[in-house]
Formats: structure tokens, sequence, C-alpha cells
């Protein structure tokens, strides 16, 4: 199944019910290319649940998500097309950061020469040849950054990628994000950081209790609020404070 228009990532219509709990009810957006999408919202508001659906890690229970006018399952080659990054996970903990990034691009068929690319990219040079486990929550925000860029994608999905990273770590994250919308690309960024969303996103996705509240240019957005995303966003989520 495709759709007829171009954008990087379309959600339609999505929702997701665990038993009889609706974790997302109803979210339709859209991801442009050469945009960097805020996605926004309260603890528990259906944010992670609904990058899952984007990237086919969970079956929508209605509603369709399409990534280049696919859906993820029917991508030729996932990891050109969209990096990720998701809660961290599937880091084998007695594997260095090279070994990781060999093991990632072998099996997306990517360039090995990329690997050091990456690793020098995300500040990760140093130390690529040690132990996984032994690094800190940043470490690895920094180095499932780097797996993200690995296939040199068009379309990154983050969710919330500055957990950890120290301020440097931060703003090399902003100038990446930056730089790659900039040549074309696609980014949707979940984060509870309203000042660094500010900064770094042209468009914000404001869900809460699993529907939108709010979609549009930051600009647009916050025009009645001086340009404040913080005071926006409280204001619109005032009355979704209690956490599912
Ligand atoms: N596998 C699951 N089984 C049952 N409930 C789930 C499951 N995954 C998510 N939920 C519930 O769905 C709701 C939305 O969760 P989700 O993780 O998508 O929220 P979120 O917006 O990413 O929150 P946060 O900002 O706290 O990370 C929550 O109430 C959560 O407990």
């Amino acid at each position: 199944m495709t759709n007829n228009t171009t954008s990087a990532i379309q959600a339609v219509g999505l929702k997701k019910t665990f038993g009889d709990y609706a974790a997302v009810e109803e979210v339709s957006f859209l991801v442009p290319y050469g945009r960097v999408v805020g996605l926004l919202g309260p603890n528990g508001a259906g944010k992670t649940t609904t990058m899952r659906m984007l990237l086919g890690l969970a079956k929508p229970t209605a509603g369709t998500a399409f990534i280049q006018g696919r859906q993820y399952s029917d991508l030729n080659h996932p990891a050109r097309s969209i990096g990720t990054v998701l809660d961290g996970g599937g880091m084998h903990p007695s594997r260095s950061a090279r070994q990781h990034l060999r093991i990632a691009a072998a099996m997306s068929g990517i360039d090995r020469a990329r690997v050091d690319q990456v690793l020098a990219e995300a500040g990760m040079a140093a130390a690529a040849n040690r132990p996984i486990r032994g690094y800190s929550l940043g470490m690895r925000q920094r180095l499932a950054l780097a797996t993200a860029l690995l296939g040199e994608p068009k379309i990154l999905v983050l969710d919330e990628p500055a957990n950890g990273l120290d301020p440097d770590g931060i703003r090399w994250l902003r100038n990446k994000l930056r730089a790659f919308a900039f040549e074309g690309g696609a980014v949707l960024v979940s984060s509870h950081l309203l000042a660094e969303i500010e900064q770094v996103a042209d468009d914000a996705v404001v869900i809460a209790h699993g529907r939108v509240l709010a979609a549009g240019s930051l600009t647009d957005l916050t025009a009645d609020y001086n340009g404040n995303l913080e005071s926006f966003y409280l204001d619109l989520t005032a009355n979704t404070t209690e956490v599912r």
C-alpha cells in the first residue's frame, strides 16, 4: 500500500490500543522534507507509541503510517531511508561501539568506511573500542545517533535524543539536525526540552491523551505568546497534566 504524497512521513488516523486502553486515539500529521518537526506532549501522551507505529514496531489498531509514501515494511533499504533512535536499546553490552556499528553496517549492506565517519561525527572515536557496558547514558545516546546516521538516511525519527547528552553533545545534535534539514532531510524529534525544541524545530505537533492538540509552524503556533513555546505549550496542555 502506498499513498500519493511526497511527504517524508505521514501519519494518517493512527490508533493503538493495548487491551481496552487506547494509548493513541487518533493521530495524523505530516513531516515534510527540509523541516525539523518536534513531537511534544506530556508523559504518557502517546509519542513513543506513535513513533513505534511509524517504524513498524507496533501495529496500528487503525490508521496507516507512511514513510516516503510507503509503509515501513515495504521500504527497500530501511536503514538508507530512515535513521532512528528509540529507547536506547538493542546494544550488546560486551561489544564496543565500533563492533556495534560494523555489525549494523553489515546487516544493512552499508560500506564499512561509514563506521569511522559516524564515530568521528558523534565525537566517539576515542571511546570506540571500549565495551558499551562502561558507557555513560550520553555516550550510549551518541552511539545511537551514530547508528541512525550510518546509512546516510534522508529521514530521522528520534525519541528523546538529547537524553543524557552534555552541553557539547546537545549543541552537536542541534547543529546536526539543522544541517540535516537544510540539506533537504526530514526530522521528527520528540523531546520534553522545550527550549531546545524552540531552537531546533521548524514545526511542532503537540499530542495529549493520544490526540493531536495542535500542529503547525512554531512561528504560527506561538504567535500569541511572543514566540515563547513553553508558554504556548503549558497553556495548551493545562487540562492534560494528569499522567495516564
Ligand atoms: N506495551 C504497552 N502496553 C500497555 N500500555 C502501554 C504500552 N506501551 C505504552 N503504553 C501506555 O500508553 C500510553 C502512552 O505511552 P507512550 O510511551 O507512547 O507515551 P509518551 O508520550 O512517549 O510518554 P513519555 O513522555 O512519558 O515518554 C501510556 O499510558 C503507556 O503506559
